[in-house]
């Protein structure tokens, strides 16, 4: 499905939805603010007007033959306090609008990423269309203040019109219905206009995407030894470029065509202006306008085309802006990607065991099956080892064990409780995982680990978790300790400029880094069930006998589940699971399947002979 084909147009219905959550959210964020805001945008409004009606008194009594001079005065001194007041309200009303706008924007982002950190599965962060709906979402909850700004500069200019159409209308009311009339076509072309652009947004959200992809594997460390080696920069820019130049020809051609149409509405606004100049001479050449009429007509007639051009232009950016608005809307107000439960079971610690009955998964229709109707139980206090094939589905399964997806076909229980019918939090609470793609936060090491249980983590428990994953001394010796950042893209903030060193960041490495993952889980390490997918992955051989002796301890009597490929860490589980072709195909202890020559033993025995070495004596 192209991008093109599933282009979201929101009804009125959505929109005006949309609008009224806007509003709430302003009003919410900056209530003083917005009140100030709307009162210095009326002000602003009013004096224009004001100032016209002022001008006009004073021709009319200069121009008068009985000149006496009485009052002028005060009508010079009101002209100079209207333009006072309108230079002290355009900038407070500047910084009103900022201000609005980024509390507002705080709140959105708020909002948007309480209910993407709410979404209860992955599938979505793997949806296209779900990810180029939450970049407009994020632009607009960036700048939701500015609908509220767009909304007001149209009522602005509303206020404005209709005073000087007051004042035009007395003085002609043809040129006042012809004015007014020409602005009817150009707010449906620029609505139409609008539409246009938001379509065009909508349709570069992939290749934008793409874009940003390119740029950041450029100007990160992520990519950068692979850039320089295979000499992927020219390539990589290539590429970028490409998609900067398709997006910018989708917006020259939106450019163009506004141009275009823009040029024509001014062109055709300036006739009616100029036919307007031409019969207010006339008139006042025939003796039937005054000098003040003709000055309050042309300042009349620019004021109302010109407000009218804000008017329409102000309120086509407002539907503009909700147009993109309403993919905010739609994030924020999006149901779960999985079944919640009407009526949640509470989920009460493991007392038998997991059951996987007849579990078949795909990642979606147009994937293939990973699992083909797997049955498996962990029970209660044992440690299963599963182990397979590269792309057997192992991993997939862990992610059903989460809930990060259902099963197709199938069901997961939990003491025979379907996992469907409890709170997704409430089953991961009862998990402590490493996961094989753990992340590496740009945070502190103590963080790195608190992560695991924000809710317990204090600095004992937090070194107690790093002494058990073998990472205490590594951490201990780092500049600042537990403080160090372990990250070079920022610094620790240095308390003065003697302890800069001290404020730089420090890599791990992989093995460091498989342990700090490790420490993660062990504060979990009172939860019902522990995975661990690829534990010792990037350990050297020392550092991975220790971590397995140290984990066979810990197992001890808890339910656990390990992923590895390495068989000689997993002989000694309770029981051993291959998972091949989508089904479990061997299940038994490491004596068991070895004695069976299945393709357990066959796998194992080519590990085992791979180290072999008949020179080599390993003493302890
Ligand atoms: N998010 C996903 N979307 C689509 N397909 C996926 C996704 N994740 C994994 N797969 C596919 O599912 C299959 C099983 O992958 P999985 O990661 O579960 O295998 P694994 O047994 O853990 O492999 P390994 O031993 O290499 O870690 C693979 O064919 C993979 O391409």
């Amino acid at each position: 499905m192209t991008a093109e084909e599933s282009e979201p147009r929101p009804g009125a219905r959505a929109l005006f939805g949309a609008a009224g959550r806007a509003a709430g959210m302003v009003w919410q964020a900056a209530r003083a603010h917005v009140v100030a805001y709307v009162a210095a945008v009326v002000v602003t409004a009013a004096i224009p007007v004001a100032v016209a009606w002022l001008t006009r008194e004073v021709l009319d009594r200069v121009s008068r033959p009985d000149r006496t001079g009485a009052g002028l005065l005060e009508l010079a001194l009101a002209l100079a306090a209207a333009g006072g007041a309108l230079v002290v309200a355009t900038q407070a009303g500047e910084y009103l609008r900022g201000e609005v706008d980024r509390r507002a924007a705080l709140r959105g982002k708020d909002e948007l990423f309480a209910a993407v950190g709410a979404i209860p599965g992955l599938a979505p962060f793997e949806d296209p269309a779900f990810l180029d709906r939450l970049r407009l979402g994020e632009l607009s909850a960036g700048h939701p203040g500015r609908l509220v700004d767009t909304t007001l500069s149209t009522i602005r200019s509303t206020l404005t019109v209709a005073g000087f159409v007051g004042s035009l209308a007395l003085i002609s009311p043809i040129f006042t219905a012809i004015v007014l009339a020409s602005a009817i076509p150009a707010l449906l072309i620029e609505v139409r206009l609008s539409r246009q652009r938001a379509g065009m947004l909508w349709r570069i959200g992939p290749v934008e995407r793409r874009r940003m992809f390119y740029s950041t594997l450029l100007s990160t460390v992520d990519a950068a030894k692979e850039i320089r080696l295979f000499d992927l920069g020219g390539f990589l820019r290539g590429r970028m470029l490409a998609e900067q130049r398709t997006a910018d020809a989708a917006r020259r051609r939106m450019d163009r065509r506004e141009v275009l149409v823009q040029g024509g509405l001014a062109g055709s606004a300036a006739v009616v202006a100029g036919a307007g100049l031409v019969w207010a001479i006339l008139a006042a050449g025939d003796g039937r306008l005054g000098v003040g009429d003709v000055a309050m007509f042309i300042a009349a007639m620019a004021g109302v085309q010109a407000s009218l051009g804000t008017v329409v232009g102000a309120g086509v950016m407002a539907y503009e802006h909700l147009l993109t608005f309403h993919h905010f809307v739609a994030v924020v107000t999006a149901a779960p990607d999985l079944p919640v439960p009407a009526a949640p079971r509470p989920l009460p610690a493991l007392r038998r065991g997991i059951e996987l009955r007849d579990v078949w998964f795909r990642y979606s229709p147009d994937h293939p099956w990973v699992l083909r109707g797997v049955d498996l139980t962990i029970p209660v206090g044992q440690t299963v080892a599963l182990v397979g094939r590269n792309g057997g589905g192992k991993s997939t399964l862990v992610k059903l064990l989460c809930r990060f997806y259902d099963p197709t076909r199938g069901s997961i229980r939990w003491d025979g409780v379907d996992i469907r019918d409890v709170p997704p939090a409430q089953l991961r609470s009862r998990i402590g995982a490493v996961f094989q793609d753990f992340v590496s936060y740009d945070l502190s090491a103590a963080e790195n680990i608190a992560v695991g249980d924000l809710a317990v983590a204090d600095e004992h428990r937090i070194a107690e978790a790093a002494r058990d994953a073998g990472v205490h001394d590594t951490i201990a010796a780092l500049p600042r300790g537990y403080d160090t950042m372990l990250s070079r893209s920022f610094k620790a903030t240095a308390a003065d400029d003697d302890d800069r060193e001290a404020a730089a960041g420090v890599l791990l490495s992989g093995g460091q880094w498989q342990r700090v993952a490790l420490a993660r889980a062990f504060l979990r390490r009172d939860r019902d069930l522990l995975i661990l997918d690829e534990p010792s992955a990037g350990l050297d051989p020392e550092a991975e006998h220790q971590v397995h002796s140290h984990l066979r301890t810990l197992r001890a009597g808890r339910t656990s589940l390990v992923i590895s490929h390495r068989l000689g860490a997993v002989r000694d589980a309770d029981r051993i699971v291959v998972l091949a072709g989508g089904v479990v195909a061997e299940d038994g202890r490491h004596s068991e399947l070895v004695a069976a020559g299945g393709g357990y033993a066959q796998l194992f025995a080519r590990q085992a002979a791979g180290y072999r070495d008949e020179g080599v004596a390993v003493a302890g």
